[in-house]
């Protein structure tokens, strides 16, 4: 894990000039954002550099680059981490399914920084092993949350190298300086007004540190390390990254100088993603390194000002919601609202999901059921329906057009929902009227086909749904293989002596061996469905077994 490196730098806090050319840019420039020029989407999407909508300019035809700030991987993923990647991960599915834009993901996970130290500390590991037991259970967690993996996921410990070429040429470039101690700072003064895109930047008294920074709100690139903590040696002597450099450097060296998009939660704007946008402008000597930032707003407890988080420690871990929930219900939850809004998380507001995500699934079957012909209904308003499929289509693609607006989309699909259920009037006799299979086809087909696209299965039955609707199924289950042991009982009765008159042992009686064959179909036939009837001697047990397709074979012959 060791680097080292050599380079012939100056290890001054003595304030620089700032090249003439990069302040002739930055004076011509300064904060403001140019349209990028290249392949229009067709999509408007909220800039945080502008704050407002701009349309969707890629540099690249039908390409996407994308960089997202990962985890710190110290604690459980949450539900806040949840919203954040799932509602990014609904964007990019949408921006590639509605807009055929292919998007390259890139992510770091930020492995090494003071809290993976401090809980390693308390638990008595290594930083290392603290970092990959989270990391790899965030990563299931994104799984099974259906969240699309990234491209490719980065780890900071494994860049070091890369973030000490990239703050050497910083401070070379005249943006960044060494202390005495050891630590290298970003010089905000050298770029003027760049600095402060995002809200709050301006009144930041910055973070602490060295008294040899030369403005306060200057930040750390690189940390000389402390007793106990790892390091890395670096011309600047032993030390680690500072937190924001490693973004700047991961993406840089996955996507040069140049990037489309930049996405995480509102919370890193600033300072987080204003000074990437420092570090990497003066590292590349451009003048706009990321053209979109996109930011999801927070989730919080219902009730709580705060935002769930590790440090707060409020949170509810992925792995305990998906005991109560299903990924879809919270794909659905997070589609309820846009993606850089606030949302509150509570039962109730999981409840709205939950049935959202039901009604859907009823008239999927309903119309399902009728194109089968075992709906009978009576006549449609086929020519009002295609009316009312043409507008949905046409109203779902114009609000993801306009910055992903997914809970306008999804109030078009529940209004086609409603129409659909207001044609489906059941009648007990069929009148024999004009049947219209096909515009139900088409309407649960294309809302299939949007669900799909946000990661939603709408007939897909959660695991626990399927256990609680078990618990009828069980009772069902329950009296059939009672019924069908009295029945083997009565069947397995011998003849005795008397009745048969014989000196043989006594055997079945004939006339009842048919039901023993009828016990044997039922339990042959019911195993496939996943109801598993063992027979051991003359009793029975069962079991209702999810995705069971009649495996057990192991079982004995009645007859
Ligand atoms: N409650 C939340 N709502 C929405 N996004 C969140 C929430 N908490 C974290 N995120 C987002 O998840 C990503 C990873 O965040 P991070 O690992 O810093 O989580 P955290 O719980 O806030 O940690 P810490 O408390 O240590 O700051 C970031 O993009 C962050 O904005
Ligand atoms: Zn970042």
């Amino acid at each position: 894990m060791m680097f080292t490196f050599r380079t012939g730098v100056r290890n001054s806090a003595t304030p620089r000039a700032v090249p003439f050319t990069v302040f002739i840019t930055f004076c011509i420039f300064g904060k403001k954002w140019v349209k990028p020029s290249g392949f229009d989407t067709g999509l408007k999407t909220y800039n945080s550099l502008t704050k407002q909508k701009e349309p969707l300019v890629l540099a690249r035809e039908g390409v996407a680059t994308w960089y997202s700030c990962g985890p710190t991987v110290y604690d459980h993923a949450h539900l806040g981490h949840a919203c954040s990647y799932v509602r990014f991960d609904i964007l990019q599915r949408i921006l590639s399914s509605f807009f055929g834009v292919t998007i390259v993901h890139a992510m770091v996970i930020t492995d090494i920084d003071d809290k993976i130290i401090r809980r390693s500390w308390e638990e008595n590991v290594s930083p290392a092993v603290i970092a990959r037991m989270y990391e790899d259970e965030f990563k299931k967690d994104m799984l099974s949350l259906k969240v699309i993996p990234p491209a490719v996921y980065l780890r900071v410990t494994e860049n070091v190298h890369h973030i000490v070429l990239f703050i050497d040429r910083i401070i070379r470039n005249g943006h960044a300086y060494a202390t005495k101690e050891g630590d290298v700072y970003f010089d905000i003064q050298s770029i003027g007004d760049r600095y402060g895109r995002f809200a709050g930047a301006v009144e930041s008294q910055g973070e602490a540190g060295s008294s040899s920074k030369r403005d306060q709100r200057d930040f750390a690139l690189w940390k000389q390390s402390k007793p106990q903590e790892p390091f890395w040696e670096s011309p600047w002597g032993r030390g680690r990254p500072g937190w924001h450099i490693e973004c700047s450097t991961v993406a840089s060296c996955v996507f040069g100088s140049q990037l489309d998009i930049h996405s995480g939660g509102i919370d890193l704007a600033f300072p987080h993603h204003e000074n990437e946008v420092a570090q990497s402008e003066a590292y590349h000597q451009c003048d706009q390194w990321a053209n979109y930032f996109l930011h999801s707003g927070h989730l919080h407890l219902k009730g709580s000002a705060e935002k769930m988080s590790k440090s707060l420690k409020n949170y509810i871990t992925i792995k305990d919601f998906l005991e109560s929930y299903s990924a879809d219900e919270f794909r659905m939850f997070c589609l309820l609202t846009k993606y850089r809004s606030a949302i509150d998380y509570s039962d109730s507001s999981m409840s709205e999901a939950r049935s959202s995500l039901g009604t859907i699934s009823t008239f999927i079957h309903d119309a399902q059921a009728y194109m089968k012909g075992q709906l009978q209904c009576s006549a449609v308003q086929e020519d009002l329906l295609w009316e009312r499929f043409a507008e949905t289509k046409s109203a779902v693609l114009k609000a993801l057009s306009d910055d992903f607006d997914t809970p306008r989309a999804v109030s078009a699909l529940m209004n086609l929902v409603y129409h659909g259920n207001c044609q489906l009037h059941p009648v007990s006799m069929p009148d024999g009227g004009v049947r219209s299979p096909a515009v139900f086809g088409a309407i649960i087909t294309y809302i299939r086909e949007v669900l799909e696209v946000f990661g939603i299965d709408p007939l897909y039955r959660k695991e626990a749904d399927v256990l609680s609707s078990s618990g009828s199924l069980q009772a069902v289950v329950e009296q059939l293989t009672h019924f069908r042991s009295e029945v083997r009982a009565f069947a397995l009765t011998r003849q005795d002596d008397s009745t048969t008159g014989s000196s043989k042992k006594p055997g079945l009686y004939p006339d009842r061996i048919p039901l023993l064959k009828a016990c044997d179909s039922l339990r042959n036939d019911l195993a496939p469905l996943g109801v598993l009837i063992k027979d051991r001697g003359a009793t029975s047990t069962w079991e209702i077994k999810a995705g069971q397709r009649g495996q057990d074979k192991g079982q004995e012959t009645s007859s």
